[in-house]
């Protein structure tokens, strides 16, 4: 599976502001890239803190690309992931509308009633993992129901662990203008960060978009050498 990370900081590397709260980091020709890679992935996955914080959709918005998608002869939308070891997406989130498929990925810890409750909302729970998701079984489980292009929107949580398994083929931060500071504030890769085998990116782009850059990376090498 091809695993792409897409996100967007302020200046100082901040996803979002010691609030939590959403911010909007990109100007709309940054957005309109975001709704390209979208439309160009099988599934489109957050961690739950994002869910919570954002409600996001998670959908393509242009309606090109979702015709394009629909003569290529696949789903009009890409599918939604959610990683979300203890089954904490509210049944009322957008990404459990009908708009698209939505896998919730849970650990076995996740309490039942969760689980079931998730199930009635319309969602495809998936078990993956003891105590917290499982990233590399959660992406398996994801491959057997067709998913080789993942986007990956975040948060800083759920980007660290995949980096930490080895996990993430490609990286483009979008670093808009302005600063954001908080030593809480939620960071592009948090969790409990690298302090040797850091992740080795090749830059292969940089790019001026609305006020800020794009910029574009390949990763190298990662923990586990894969
Ligand atoms: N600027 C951006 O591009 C952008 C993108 C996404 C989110 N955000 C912001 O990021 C913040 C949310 O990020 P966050 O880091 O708190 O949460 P997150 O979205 O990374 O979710 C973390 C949660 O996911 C669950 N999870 C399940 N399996 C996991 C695993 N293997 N590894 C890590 N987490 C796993 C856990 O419950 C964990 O608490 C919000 O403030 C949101 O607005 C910004
Ligand atoms: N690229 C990007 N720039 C931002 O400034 C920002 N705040 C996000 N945040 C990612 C997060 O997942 C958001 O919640 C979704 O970008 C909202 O997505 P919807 O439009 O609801 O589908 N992403």
């Amino acid at each position: 599976m091809y695993v792409h990370v897409n996100a967007a900081t302020s200046a100082d590397g901040k996803l979002a502001s010691r609030d939590r709260s959403q911010l909007r980091i990109s100007g709309p020709e940054d957005f309109d890239r975001v709704d390209a890679i979208r439309a160009d992935s099988d599934a489109v996955a957050v961690g739950v803190g994002t869910v919570l914080a954002d409600d996001p959709s998670l959908t393509v918005t242009d309606e090109e690309r979702v015709a394009d998608r629909r003569a290529d002869g696949g789903s009009p939308q890409p599918a939604r992931v959610v990683f979300d070891s203890r089954a904490r997406t509210p049944t009322d989130a957008v990404v459990l509308d009908d708009a698209a498929t939505t896998y919730v990925l849970v650990a076995e810890a996740a309490p039942e009633p969760r689980r079931e409750a998730l199930a009635a909302a319309g969602a495809a729970v998936l078990v993956a993992g003891t105590e917290r998701v499982a990233p590399a079984t959660g992406l398996a489980a994801l491959a057997d129901r067709g998913v080789d292009r993942l986007m990956v929107e975040g948060g800083g949580e759920l980007i660290f662990s995949l980096f930490e398994a080895g996990l993430v083929d490609e990286l483009t931060v979008y670093v808009g203008a302005m600063v954001v500071g908080g030593r809480g504030a939620p960071t592009l890769a948090d969790g409990e960060g690298f302090v040797e085998a850091f992740p080795e990116l090749s830059l292969d782009g940089v790019e001026r978009l609305d006020d800020g850059v794009l910029l574009r990376w390949t990763v190298e090498g990662q923990p586990d050498g894969a």
